[in-house]
């Protein structure tokens, strides 16, 4: 008689950023990173497993199109899982640890783009096994992290740490929470999706070229991550947005500079990215120069960015957005605006003159705005 069960789990964007590993077999990073795990009711993995004895080979399919059983990332996360179900003695009927399992997962936002699907998707898959052996209370994100790095993050719901360890057989690399998500109710994120096609260098790959070439990586993990750890707890801790979205801006860009100063360069943003990053810019200047920041703005392995704000100033940057980035004459209200509801009238509040000294682009440079918030950790859904 099969079982079957069914989780969601988040997407998580580092505020500073994970990029190298010092052992690649276990993926273990070369520093500490902090991420926000974003509202799972606006971007998600769902993933369901079914074990039977009946089951004769086992499967998973991405999306609806089948993917190798075989990749060691996936065969790792389940022999941990089951290794772990199996010494907790808590799994219901210990015959299920053996049976072969079909894995059904779907993301609804773009999958390889550079919106972590592969830590939606790893940690979604050892949380959805875990809950179908009963182990889902045990300390999941060591497993998490063998299967994507990231992916670690994503066990967590609000602020999260990833701790590098210091142990050789990485026992010690873990995701803890720094802050649940109620403890800064009015943080706001908007991600301005410029492409959902797949990246060209896989993060995996980029970042080992990064740990073999690139100088001012070493310079990074050494001097600039320790000491930025430090003030983006201590900005979570006090809820002091300017501290937080400046180091946020400063992590993005070095992770991009790193990315240059590899060998050959990969690169990720493009010129709507920067085009974004001079919009942000010039919002933050709006107040005068040395204004607490308003907007911030993270880009991961791609070109579509991250923007995090306060709910106090969602209506003036999302009317400057609006303003900067028209749709095109095919495109819906419905097919650009995704997540939250918008406040039209607060919108259309803000003055005219300040949007016009904005510089207008092109219409569709943006696929689409998702507009979420911080939220919560994996969760069985049926
Ligand atoms: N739901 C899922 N279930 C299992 N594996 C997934 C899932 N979603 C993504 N993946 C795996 O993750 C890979 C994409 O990872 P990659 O690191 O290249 O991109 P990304 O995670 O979208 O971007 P980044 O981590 O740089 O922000 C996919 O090719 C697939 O192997
Ligand atoms: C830029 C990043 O998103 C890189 C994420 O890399 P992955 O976690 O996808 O890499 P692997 O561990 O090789 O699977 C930064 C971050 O999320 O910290």
């Amino acid at each position: 008689m099969s079982t079957s069960v069914t989780c969601i789990a988040p997407v998580n964007i580092a505020i500073i950023k994970y990029w190298g590993k010092r052992d690649d077999d276990l993926i273990l990073p070369i520093n500490d990173s902090i991420s926000v795990t974003l509202s799972t009711d606006h971007l998600r993995t769902k993933t369901t497993i079914t074990a039977g004895p009946e089951i004769v080979k086992s499967v998973l399919r991405l999306n609806g199109v089948e993917e190798s059983f075989d990749n060691p990332r996936i065969q790792r996360c389940l022999q941990e899982v089951r290794k772990k179900a199996k010494a907790s003695g808590k799994c219901p009927n210990p015959a299920m640890l053996e049976w072969n399992i079909h894995v059904e997962s779907e993301n609804n936002f773009p999958t390889a783009a550079g919106l972590a699907s592969s830590a939606a998707g790893y940690a979604c898959f050892v949380y959805t096994l875990a809950t179908l052996y009963g182990i889902e209370s045990e300390e999941l994100s060591g497993i998490a992290r063998m299967g994507s790095g990231s992916a670690c993050r994503s066990l967590h719901s609000g602020y999260v740490q990833w701790v590098r360890g210091e142990l050789a057989d990485g026992s010690d690399s873990l995701a803890v929470q720094l802050a649940p998500a109620s403890a800064w109710p009015d943080m706001h994120v908007l991600i301005l999706v410029v492409s959902d096609r797949k990246k060209a260098t896989a993060s995996t790959q980029g970042m080992a070229t990064s740990v073999k070439t690139s100088d001012l990586l070493k310079h990074r993990a050494s001097v600039c991550v320790p000491q930025r750890v430090e003030l983006v707890q201590k900005a979570i801790a006090e809820r002091d947005f300017d501290t937080f979205g400046r180091i946020a801006m400063k992590d993005s860009n070095q992770f991009h500079a790193i990315c240059l100063d590899t060998f050959p360069p990969c690169f990720y943003m493009n010129d709507v990215s920067r085009s974004i990053i001079r919009m942000v810019d010039q919002i933050n200047k709006l107040a005068g120069d040395g204004a607490p920041v308003k907007v911030a703005y993270s880009f991961d392995a791609g070109p579509n960015a991250c923007l995090f704000l306060l709910e106090k100033d969602v209506a003036e940057v999302l009317a400057i957005v609006r303003h900067v980035y028209p749709c095109g004459n095919e495109c819906t209200t419905e097919e650009y605006y995704k997540g939250i509801p918008n406040d039209e009238s607060a919108i259309e509040a803000v003055p005219q003159t300040l949007l016009e000294s904005f510089t207008v682009e092109e219409p569709n440079m943006l696929r689409y705005i998702i507009h979420t918030k911080v939220g919560d950790g994996p969760k069985r859904v049926d």
